[in-house]
Parts: structure tokens; sequence; C-alpha cells
């Protein structure tokens, strides 16, 4: 059942086995394929502009003002690593699926870049696949990271006139997801003991200070990030879900270190841009590393929390800036990897989609937070933008 276009505020292209069940959790679906859905990237030179066109479309921003944000990706000869991390992605959840004997095709669309949703979805009903299952490369609770992709999902049915006849589900933010955090606490517990090995004389618990970074955004979304009815604090699902996440990688990487350091940590921001006026969610990570000299702290372990993939915010923000940094306050600096294509991550998305067909009771689904299991079903107003108003979207319940 699709309910119609015009319907709106409502849930869009939910399936209605999904938005009948339980609180957390949607009924078993028989899916035809999953949709890895993305951000996309410039992939040339010529590519840069129409693409910041793409992303900032609707905000009025001059070419001009674009070429400043562009530099980014000129210094990388105009290319954006991020489809080749998907294109990875994509062939790794297929070797898994595989390795599985699960027959379950995986379609690859954008919200910003080649290939875009709209021609996958007609792809996609062409090849006879009417119930997606969405997986987008995205974690936490937020308008950017969630509902925009829902509502961009709701645009590209619409667009191709298939709202009526194919359905996109989407699996729950997986922030908290085994197969998300694993990578995050191998790579932390490899920096420390990386740098308990280079400085023999280092106290972790008061000379290396670890920050778990994520993208900062502007503090009216964080405010409305996740559900309405959950108290989460003034900052919303989405600090709460990385401050949790963080706990949890800290607390797992440093129990494997001999005397079990109580390393200190803080969550920070980084990627901020929008006007100066704007609030958005800080501390800067760049103004956090020159807190940290006067605090005695010698060295710095970078966690990029909030990335699912080496995009371009964790190549230049972090390995150049933020690494840059730490090098002009006399600290050593080292960034931890991103999940990538990590055997782990890769089996936890997998697992996500499998929970989804099978209808996994909460109780028995992996997380590692007390937040989670997160929803299944986006709940009323989740993530809604006070900034850029309603717009319908897929896989949420109306108010
Ligand atoms: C939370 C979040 C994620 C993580 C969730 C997710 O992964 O989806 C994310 C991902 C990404 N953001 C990306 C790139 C950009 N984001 C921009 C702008 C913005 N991002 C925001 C937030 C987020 N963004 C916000 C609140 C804005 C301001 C616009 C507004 O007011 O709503 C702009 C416009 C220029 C500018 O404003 O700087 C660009 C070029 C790329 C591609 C990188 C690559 O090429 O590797 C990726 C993966
Ligand atoms: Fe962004």
């Amino acid at each position: 059942m699709t309910l119609s276009s015009e319907a709106a505020p409502v849930v869009r292209n939910a399936s209605p086995a999904a938005a009948a069940g339980p609180e957390h959790v949607s009924e078993p679906t028989a899916y035809d394929a999953i949709l890895l859905a993305s951000f996309g990237g410039p992939e040339g030179q010529d590519d840069v502009i129409p693409f910041l066109r793409n992303v900032t479309r609707g905000r009025g921003i001059p070419d001009e003002r674009l070429e400043e944000v562009a530099h980014h990706y000129r210094a990388f000869g105009g290319v954006s690593p991020i489809n080749a991390q998907n294109r990875s992605l994509k062939a790794a959840l297929e070797a898994e699926l595989a390795t599985r004997g699960i027959d379950l095709p995986v379609l690859w669309g954008n919200r910003n870049w080649d290939p875009y949703l709209p021609s996958v979805l007609k792809e996609a009903d062409a090849r006879g696949l009417r119930t997606l299952i969405a997986v987008a490369t995205s974690a936490y609770s937020s308008y950017s990271s969630c509902r925009q992709y829902r509502e961009d999902f709701a645009m590209a049915l619409d667009e191709t006139g298939l709202a009526s006849t194919m359905t996109i589900d989407k699996v729950r933010q997986f922030f908290d997801h085994p197969g998300f955090v694993q990578p995050f606490i191998d790579g932390l517990s490899a920096a420390l003991t990386g740098i308990r090995e280079k400085f023999d004389d280092i106290d972790l618990a008061t000379e290396v200070e670890v920050l778990f970074s994520t993208h900062s955004i502007p503090s009216a979304d964080a405010e409305r990030s996740g559900p309405s009815f959950r108290e989460l604090g003034p900052e919303g699902a989405y600090a709460a879900q990385h401050k949790a996440v963080a706990e949890v990688v800290l607390m797992a990487a440093t129990s494997g270190l001999e005397g079990q350091p109580d390393v200190p940590w803080q969550l920070v921001y980084q990627s901020r841009s929008g006007p100066p006026t704007q609030p958005w969610l800080e501390p800067d990570i760049n103004d956090a590393i020159a807190e940290l000299p006067a605090r005695g702290i010698r060295a710095v372990v970078i966690v990029p929390l909030g990335f699912v993939s080496d995009h371009m915010e964790v190549m230049w923000d972090l390995d150049n800036e933020a690494l840059e940094s730490c090098a002009e306050h006399g600290l050593y600096g080292v960034r931890t990897p991103t999940p990538g294509v990590d055997p782990a991550y890769v089996a936890g998305l997998v697992d996500l989609v499998i929970e989804r067909i099978e209808g996994t009771p909460a109780a028995s689904r992996p997380h590692v937070t007390e937040l989670g299991p997160w929803y299944d079903v986006c709940r009323p107003g989740c993530c809604e933008n006070v900034r850029l108003g309603f717009k319908p979207a897929v896989s949420g319940l109306a108010p």
C-alpha cells in the first residue's frame, strides 16, 4: 500500500506492515533489493560546481561562494573519495550476501551526484524490483544524516511516477550496531598502543586525549534530531548518540590495555559551514586542540566517529587541518580509520537488512548503547528541519 503523494503530512511509502508494527520493530518483509544510498561527490574538476549547486539547491548560494568550498575538492583534482568508497562498499556487500547464500541485488544511488536516485529507481522498476530496503551511508539521527535521505527518496518516487508502485523502507540508524562500532574500537586500541610504544614515558591517563570527531550541524537541527518525545538534552539524539558510542568505544579500546588507563576524551565537531550568526554544535575540533597543551596533553588521537568512510571531510578537515593544528600546538596527532569496508561493518550492514526481512524482535537486535536498538520506522516529527520547512518523507510516521 502506498499513500497518495497529495496526502502530506503523512507517512508515504512506508509499507503498511512497517507502520503497523510495535514501537521499534516492523513486520517481516520480503525485500526485492537493497538500495545503497549515499551523498555522492564530484569525479573531476568540471563536476565540482555542478555538484555543489546540487548540494545547496534551493538555498540560493552564488557560485562565487561555492568556489570557496570547492577548494577542498580542487586540491584533490576535483575528485571526492566518496564514490570510490561506495563502489567498494557495494562490491563488499555483494560478496558478503553471496557468501551467505542470499540472493538480493544491491543498487547504488546518490542524493547529489550520478548515479542519481531517480535513475536508479527507474532501473529497479524496469527489473521488477519494487520493495526496496535502503541502507544510507549515515549512522546517526539528524536532518542531514537521516530525514534528508527519506525526503529525497520521496522526491525521487514522485519524480519518476513510481510513488504508487514502489516502496522504500530504510534500516534503522546504526550508530550503536556492533558492526559499525567495532572498527572504531580496533582503531583506537591500535592508536593508544602505538602511542605507548612511541613515547615509553607517556601516561595515557593524563597526557593523551581522545577527540571523537563528527560533523557539526546547526544547533536548531541538533535540538530536533530524533523523535520529539525522547528527552535527550538540548543537543538531541544526534549528540546523545555520539556520546554514548564514544563511551563504549573508549571503554572497549582501553580494557585490553595494560593497567586499563582512564584516558580523557571529548566529543568535538568539524566541517562547520553556514553563516557565522547561525549557531552550530561546538567545540570545533581545532579550538579544542588549541586548549590541550595547557592541560599537559602531549598526544592526541582523533577518532572520526561520525564518518562511515573516508569522505572529503576526513581527508581535508581532519588529515589536513586538524593534524596541522596538532603540529602547530606541539602535539603528536594520529587519526584512526573509518569503517570503510571493514568486514565487521559490511557484515553488520547485511545483518541490518536480514533483521528487517526476518522481523527480528527488538530484544534480539544487537546494539551497544542504552539508546538502541533504534526505530525501523522514524517516529512522528523525527529530525524535522525547522530552517527548510516540512517536506514529505518515506519510512516515517505522521505526527
Ligand atoms: C551531518 C552531516 C553529514 C554526515 C551524514 C552523511 O554522511 O550523510 C554530512 C555528510 C557529507 N557532507 C558532504 C559535503 C557537503 N556538505 C555540505 C553542507 C552541509 N553538511 C551538513 C551536515 C552533514 N553532512 C550540513 C548541516 C550542511 C550545511 C547545509 C545546510 O545548511 O543544511 C556541503 C555544502 C557546502 C558547505 O556548506 O560547506 C557539502 C559540499 C559530503 C560529501 C563529502 C565528500 O565529497 O567526500 C558528505 C558525506
Ligand atoms: Fe555535509
